[in-house]
């Protein structure tokens, strides 16, 4: 089989953080010339080896949420398409993509059970105050203040799902076998699904025990979970945030927890 040459496989631009372990290069560059800001040597800004490549570039490969703003795009007049090898695309300017046909692949389901997985163990560990309970032994507060207070069950609680796509559909997969009831709430009722539908948040909150909160971010679902709809879920509501921290009102949710009017909160996002 002839070998192709590395100048000849088409050319690939890469956006991506500088602490990120990029675990699936190797495999990428057999089929692509990858060009990597940050392999430049002698250092270059990713402003200026955008630029300087910019001609040649039809693709840009998005790795994590790494943001890709209007003023990024706008060094590349050529570009066609942008791959994101994570499920959100909050991170890219998807508007100007709109507007300059720029195409946007994501993830798809790939990391769904296991985010699902992880929503279910935090749930656990919230309710069960595990976590809680491993750092108070570990500061010894065990011998200087006696037992840790008893957890929850998670049996029979009531979970009300925020954003009932693929990561959500899988939470109330696993969470129904454990005696939970499941509501959702997204911005239309899905006619296949068996759950009851809350038009609103708030509503989906009163009558909860648990908001697992696992939406799209966008303009429209940010602070989704507001004061309010934490409120009207009360002061033994857990909320679990496996979506994005910007899906949460986040300094009232910390106000809430430190004031005791929330149990607890089980976060995969910042
Ligand atoms: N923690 C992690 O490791 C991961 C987190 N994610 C996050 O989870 C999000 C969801 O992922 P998927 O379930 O795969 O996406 P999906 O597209 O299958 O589901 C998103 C759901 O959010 C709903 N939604 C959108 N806007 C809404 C609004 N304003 N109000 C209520 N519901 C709304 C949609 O109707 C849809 O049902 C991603 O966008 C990403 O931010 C994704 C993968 C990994
Ligand atoms: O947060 C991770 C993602 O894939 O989105």
């Amino acid at each position: 089989m002839a070998t192709v040459k590395q100048e000849e496989l088409p050319l690939v631009l890469v956006r991506r953080p500088p602490n990120f372990h990029f675990p699936f290069k190797d495999r990428l560059q057999t089929h692509f010339r990858l060009l990597d800001p940050l392999d430049s040597d002698p250092p270059e800004s990713t402003h200026s080896f955008f630029s300087r490549h910019a001609a040649s570039v039809h693709v840009l490969l998005c790795v994590n949420p790494t943001p890709v703003t209007r003023g990024l795009l706008s060094l590349l007049p050529f570009l066609q398409l942008i791959v994101g090898s994570s499920t959100g695309v909050d991170h890219i300017d998807l508007q100007e993509c709109r507007r300059r046909s720029i195409a946007v692949t994501n993830a798809g389901k790939a990391f769904s059970p296991d985010v699902a997985d992880l929503a279910v163990g935090l749930l656990i560990d919230v309710l069960r105050r595990v976590s809680a309970g491993c750092q108070y032994v570990r500061a010894g507060l065990w011998a200087q203040n006696g037992e840790f207070p008893l957890g929850f069950k998670l049996g029979g609680k009531r979970v009300g799902i925020v954003g009932l796509g693929s990561i959500g559909a899988e939470i109330a997969k696993r969470l129904e076998p454990f005696g939970c009831s499941i509501s959702y709430n997204s911005r239309r009722k899905k006619p296949s699904v068996p759950f009851p539908w809350f038009k609103n948040v708030y509503d989906l909150a009163v009558n909860n025990d648990v908001l697992i909160v696992c939406c799209t971010l966008t303009e429209e679902s940010r602070h989704i979970i507001s004061k309010d709809v934490m409120t009207a879920l009360g002061k033994e509501g857990v909320i679990i945030n496996v979506g994005r921290g910007a899906l949460i009102d986040e300094k009232e949710l910390v106000q809430l927890l430190v004031r005791g009017e929330l149990r607890g909160a089980g976060l995969d996002v910042f």
